[in-house]
């Protein structure tokens, strides 16, 4: 078969359940498994060509047999395998059992247990134990067997599933994780390998759809519609549970938004955006957010203190004004960086849900909103659209649940909070879930740990409240703000800024460089006209 290697253009992400919907559909048709170890054995191979061992590790089921199958490839081709592998059940899948058996005519060889190691180049340790039927913490051999991959200098790959990781949550199952240096997903992508801890333990993703090209393209169009389409009729009749399948978030998503400015136009062109919190003590992050807004573009940012103490002029942002009420024209709010939790706090809530114009709730805006039952009644009857930008721990709070609870199922929670607030919600944290009330998602692929610093939040809320301002769609700025939030700070690290101690600051000045290159880099670009002392000149 042809090696179809799609990165980061496939963005359909499909629990298990959809997966298994899938090759009920088209396993009666189509060998998927033959394909599967196929794909995964044309990925080894630029290894073992190079002379690294291939090692495999074997598992009870269909991902065993996907590395069965490899391994016959490989050997077949004359490169030298190692399986590692339990004799297997009565009970194997008719798939698995032929790719023992074609492993065995081979004349491959199968151990017990790994063999010592001795190589000058490191070897290629493959985890083909347990994929998305992981079911339970593993025990026995196969744990042994992780701890010895990961205690070895290897190039740890996984195949389809990381062992150990939850593919649809994220969440480690147990003590023992095969952490991969890359995983080999087949079909489709999973959101397990992309939010909590996916993005640590799965490395770098690659997917093979197994020529399902056309069925993964179709149903990701359908998902991306889903998510961005009609955002403002939140119907009652949607279903409680998350949506099966979802996207990952890409730049070419948001290309028709990323459009350059006209000459003709006047600041009131592109909104006034309000940010109100800066508490005593807590001005820092109002000036954050209100800086990120002005670097996004915002036409003008206001910033409304509560500090009483706080000068009515910042010298460092001499852009923003201070005004002490709402102004008459408000493009859209944001409302919660540095907010606290005062009376005073809860009346600037009441009277900030109470304005029709797109509305993002951030930080002790979320804790006030948790506590309040008028204010969630307000937040709920609202017309224009809400965003709700909790971390985890604000999550909890907005679900009335321990933060465990949230990580366990970052997608269930984000679903759930957006449908009980009507809102748009980005749940923060490593993989941000972009939900809507009608139970679809999104993740975001963006961003490095040097992301867990104080403010981060701030900019983030500054940029969203600016794309709203300027007039983006609610989920489109939020799933874009949480990627462009993200692709700065990678950005600012790639020129040594970071990731250690990068700062909110620096993110929002990355933010405006990206911002911008994106829209020159879609522009059309007209060509130069000839200067005029080139024409040639006439006697
Ligand atoms: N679904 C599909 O369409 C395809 C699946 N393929 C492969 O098949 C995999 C799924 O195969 P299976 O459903 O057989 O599941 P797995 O191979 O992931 O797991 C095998 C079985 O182990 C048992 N088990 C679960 N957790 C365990 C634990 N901790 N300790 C011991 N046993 C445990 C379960 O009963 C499970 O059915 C995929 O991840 C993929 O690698 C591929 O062949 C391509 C197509
Ligand atoms: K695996």
């Amino acid at each position: 078969m042809a090696k179809v290697t799609v990165k980061r253009e496939a963005r359909l992400l499909l629990t298990v359940n959809a997966i298994r919907a899938l090759e009920a559909r088209f396993l009666p048709h189509i060998p998927l498994m033959q394909r599967a170890g196929a794909a995964l054995a044309n990925h080894l191979r630029r290894w073992a060509e190079q002379g690294h061992r291939i090692v495999l590790l074997c598992g009870p089921g269909n991902n065993g047999g996907d590395g069965l199958v490899a391994a016959t490839r490989l050997h077949e081709l004359g490169f030298s395998v190692t399986v590692v592998a339990l004799e297997p059940s009565e009970r194997i899948s008719p798939e698995a059992r032929t790719a023992w058996q074609d492993w065995r005519a081979s004349g491959g060889e199968t151990h017990n247990a790994p063999p010592p190691l001795v190589a000058d180049r490191p070897p290629v340790i493959v985890d083909a134990l347990f994929g998305i039927g992981l079911t339970r913490p593993i025990t026995g051999p196969y744990r042994e067997w992780i701890h010895w991959a990961l205690s070895q200098t290897a190039i740890r790959v996984a195949v389809d599933v990381p062992s150990g990781l939850d593919a649809d949550t994220g969440m480690r199952v147990g003590d023992a994780v095969f952490e991969a240096h890359e995983t080999v997903t087949f079909l489709a992508d999973k959101p397990g390998l992309h939010t909590h801890d996916g993005p640590d333990v799965a490395g770098v993703v690659t997917v093979y759809p197994l020529g399902l090209n056309d069925e993964i393209a179709a149903q990701c169009s359908q998902q991306q519609y889903a998510l961005f389409a009609n955002e403002e009729s939140w119907d009652e009749t949607a279903s409680s549970a998350p949506a099966s399948a979802g996207i990952l978030l890409d730049r070419a998503l948001f290309s028709p938004w990323l459009t350059p400015r006209k000459r003709n136009v006047h600041k009131g062109c592109f909104g006034h955006a309000v940010i109100i919190g800066g508490a005593s003590g807590m001005h820092g992050a109002l000036h954050l957010a209100a800086r990120s807004a002005l670097y996004l573009g915002s036409g003008k940012v206001s910033a409304i203190t509560l500090a009483k103490e706080a000068p009515r002029f910042d010298p460092t942002l001499p852009e923003v004004m201070w005004p002490t009420a709402l102004p008459q024209t408000v493009s859209a709010i944001a409302i919660g960086p540095g907010l606290g939790q005062t009376s005073d706090a809860v009346r600037w809530l009441e009277e900030a849900l109470a304005v029709s114009v797109p509305l993002v709730i951030d930080a002790d805006g979320l804790n006030l909103l948790a506590q309040h039952a008028t204010l969630q009644r307000a937040v709920t009857e609202r017309r224009a659209p809400t965003v709700l930008t909790p971390h985890p721990g604000e999550a909890a709070q907005l679900l009335q649940t321990p933060p465990r609870e949230v990580q366990k199922n970052r997608i269930a929670a984000a679903v759930a909070i957006a449908r009980r607030y009507r809102c748009v919600v980005i749940l923060k944290g490593c993989g941000s879930v972009i939900a809507t009330p009608h139970g679809h998602w999104a993740i975001n692929p963006t961003g490095h740990g040097g992301m867990a610093s104080g403010g981060m939040g701030d900019t983030l809320t500054g940029i969203l409240v600016a794309l709203l301002a300027q007039g983006w769609p609610c989920v489109a700025a939020a799933a874009f703000a949480a990627y462009l939030h993200g692709r700065a700070a990678e950005d600012a690290a790639q020129m040594e800024v970071g990731p250690v101690g990068l700062t909110a600051s620096e993110t929002a000045a990355a933010a405006r460089r990206l911002f911008n290159r994106w829209i020159a880099d879609g522009a059309p670009r007209a060509q130069p006209v000839r200067p005029l002392s080139d024409t040639p000149s006439f006697p």
